[in-house]
């Protein structure tokens, strides 16, 4: 089934390209089944690459999605221009009264400094406490798992000695747990981040359950036991060279930065590193879509946005 999103919308054009089922709001139109009602608050800078790897993964999926692409109306964007922003993004403020299907909430290159000199803290944390009763399911990426599981669970974010970055092996711990479903017991993702979270702090939390994780990079995916969190700690969404584009940025800015581990064939940064998470990363949004949003979610959940 389809992804519902702006005719205009840049990613529409690139999606389309790839087979990723997308469908024009007036043909949407006529379906006549209710579609689900997913936001994506896009913290990162670079917007448009990350709209296009969200929706890719989010058009993966039987349901039909319509969504709406969130920005902190309390941070003016350095990098992405005010016109995509006006054409294509709605504020918090203009949807809190409605609820939600299902929301995403993006990485943020702001893991460095402390959350409260986040200059849309505040307003990240009233979507925080609003999701806990207006959106079926929330799942977290990245710096948003690290700002969730803290702001949630007072869970502690801790500086890493050197970057994880890389693409690196996973263990499924909870077999039985449907976003797992029909995950290999080993499979790779993608980490690039400076920091870690406390797994003392999540051990102590008896609402959270840690339901993957890595012995190079750490705890990987965690769910409070009802599902209507989900925190990710890795960049599944990543496309094949988005860490080799990352790479190249720091060498470029005369930055310290090792090689991303287990990526490029031999380590050698002028071979092509081959994508082996895209499967993964396919079913974990589509095992969250299916069964976190789709068949837990009310029919009427109230007026569209
Ligand atoms: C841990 C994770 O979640 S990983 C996800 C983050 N990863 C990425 O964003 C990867 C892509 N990003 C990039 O490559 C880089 O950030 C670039 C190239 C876009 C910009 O880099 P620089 O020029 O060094 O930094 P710049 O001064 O533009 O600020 C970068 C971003 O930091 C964030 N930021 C910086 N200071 C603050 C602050 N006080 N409060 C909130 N956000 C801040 C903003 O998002 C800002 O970009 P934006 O205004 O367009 O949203
Ligand atoms: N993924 C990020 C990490 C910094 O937050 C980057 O390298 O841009």
């Amino acid at each position: 089934m389809p992804i519902k999103i702006p005719d205009s919308l840049p990613a529409k054009e690139i999606l389309s390209g790839e087979n990723i089922f997308v469908m024009d709001e007036s043909q949407a139109f006529h379906q006549d089944i209710r579609p689900l009602r997913i936001a994506i608050l896009n913290l990162m800078p670079t917007k448009e690459t990350t709209e296009t790897q969200l929706l890719r993964l989010v058009g993966n999926s039987p349901l039909q999605v319509d969504v709406t692409l969130l920005h902190p109306s309390t941070h003016t964007s350095k990098n992405t221009s005010a016109e995509h922003l006006k054409s294509f993004y709605k504020t918090f403020d203009e949807i809190a009264d409605r609820r939600l299907d299902g929301l995403i909430i993006t990485g943020a290159p702001v893991e460095q400094m402390e959350f409260e000199d986040v200059n849309y803290w505040e307003e990240l944390q009233r979507i925080f406490e609003w999701s806990k009763d207006n959106v079926t399911s929330t799942m977290h990426i990245c710096w948003a798992a690290q700002a969730g599981l803290y702001y949630h669970f007072g869970v502690r974010k801790i500086g890493l000695p050197d970057k994880c970055f890389g693409v690196f092996p996973h263990n499924v711990l909870a077999p039985n747990t449907k976003l797992l479903r029909g995950f290999d017991e080993l499979f790779h993702v993608p980490h690039s981040r400076h920091t870690d979270i406390s797994r003392e702090d999540i051990e102590n939390s008896p609402d959270l359950q840690i339901l993957a994780e890595s012995d190079e990079a750490g705890i990987y995916l965690v769910a409070t036991r009802d599902g209507r969190q989900i925190f990710v700690t890795g960049h599944s969404e990543y496309d094949p060279f988005s860490l080799k584009g990352e790479y190249e940025r720091d060498i470029a800015k005369g930055m310290e930065i090792a090689l991303p581990k287990h990526y490029f064939p031999n380590d050698d940064p002028n071979r092509t590193p081959p994508a082996v998470w895209r499967a993964h990363a396919n079913l974990l949004f589509s095992n969250w879509l299916n069964y976190y949003v789709y068949q837990e979610t009310p029919y009427d959940i109230g007026p569209m946005i």
